[in-house]
């Protein structure tokens, strides 16, 4: 890749003897954005994610006060960290007295550090020193994830979203990301490697089914929450975190709030999400789109559209999981 936006974990470079002979040993793919993604437990990564994910996977010692904040790509990881983030900070940076709220002035992404991209980028970060409740995510599938979040008492939110509209938001973020690589390659082929499971983290049905079936059997571990309830009724769903959480009492107007300052209109006309970069090189901008629900008619033809919807009528029959669009 040699775009000057792409983020160093999309690249090849500081990867260990042990990664690299690992790499030797798995399936190899060529990628949309990517020249090449590997199979590891199932599922495709970049070189430097599934670094960040094997580091991670021996080094992350999860508490049981941790949140943890699971999504594929381009399900609305953005928006549920400052949802969260704004809802478990309540106290310490009242949104009513806005003025210098962090979320006014930071993205995100810098607020609630992304577990592989940071063990990637930092090997030796040190996750012990962030405030409790400390607040973290991941693209990381359930079966993968490091033994002590499993074995913890920790709390995973899993946001998931119509895959149609997730497609099309990786779609429009990868031809930003890298409007060079990504130039002359057509939105068949693309949805069809996305269908075939051959996408960065995919199968995307495997790890929202994967988090579905979890928090059907242990609902005090992992709440399933979509993008689109989000969207519709996003107070409500936020009073169901905090619930969830156990935040304690939360004022109707502290709610209000929150969803304002965390609304798509209000993060993304904020001057730290339009110009900049976050450290590892991706703009900041890049994460505020459309924010839409349905926004994929604008993009899929029928036929593209009917294709995806096979994959989930296939894939997602009989799990009780019902999208929304
Ligand atoms: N505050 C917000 N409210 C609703 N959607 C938001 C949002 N912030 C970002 N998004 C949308 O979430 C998607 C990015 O997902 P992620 O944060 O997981 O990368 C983008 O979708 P679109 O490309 O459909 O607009 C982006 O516009
Ligand atoms: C994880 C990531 C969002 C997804 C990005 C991504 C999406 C699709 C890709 O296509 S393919 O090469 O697999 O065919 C590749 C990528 C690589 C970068 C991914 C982003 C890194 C951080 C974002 O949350």
């Amino acid at each position: 890749m040699s775009s000057s936006s792409v983020p160093a974990y999309l690249g090849d470079e500081d990867l260990t003897q042990e990664t690299r002979d690992l790499i030797s040993s798995l399936a190899k793919e060529k990628g949309w954005l990517v020249s090449e993604m590997y199979q590891y437990q199932g599922r495709w990564h970049t070189q430097a994610l599934l670094q960040g994910i094997l580091i991670c996977q021996k080094r992350f010692e999860a508490k049981d006060s941790d949140i943890i904040l699971v999504t594929n790509p381009k399900s609305g990881t953005t928006w549920l960290k400052a949802l969260v983030y704004a809802l478990l900070n309540r106290h310490k940076f009242p949104v009513s007295s806005s003025g210098n709220h962090p979320l006014l002035v930071t993205n995100p992404h810098l607020l609630v550090p992304f577990l592989e991209g940071v063990y990637y980028e930092s090997p030796d970060f040190a996750f012990s020193g962030l405030p409790s409740p400390r607040l973290m995510n991941t693209h990381i599938s359930h079966p993968s994830l490091p033994e002590s979040v499993k074995s913890s008492s920790c709390k995973i939110v899993y946001c998931c979203r119509n895959p149609k509209d997730m497609f099309v938001s990786l779609w429009h973020f990868g031809k930003k990301l890298a409007p060079e690589e990504t130039a002359a390659y057509p939105i068949e082929k693309a949805v069809k490697a996305f269908c075939e499971g051959k996408f960065i983290g995919g199968p995307f049905w495997d790890h929202i089914l994967e988090y579905w079936y979890a928090s059907r059997e242990n609902p005090n571990k992992v709440l399933f929450v979509t993008y689109e309830d989000l969207k519709k009724q996003t107070g409500a769903e936020m009073k169901r975190i905090a619930e969830f959480l156990g935040c304690g009492f939360i004022e109707e107007g502290e709610v209000r709030d929150i969803v304002k300052l965390c609304s798509f209109e209000s993060l993304s006309n904020l001057e730290v999400n339009r110009q900049g970069k976050l450290p590892n090189g991706m703009e900041t901008k890049t994460f505020f789109r459309k924010g839409e629900i349905g926004g994929w008619r604008d993009t899929l033809s029928e036929s593209l559209a009917a294709e995806i919807d096979r994959t989930i009528e296939e894939k997602f029959h009989g799990s009780g999981l019902i999208f929304s669009s």
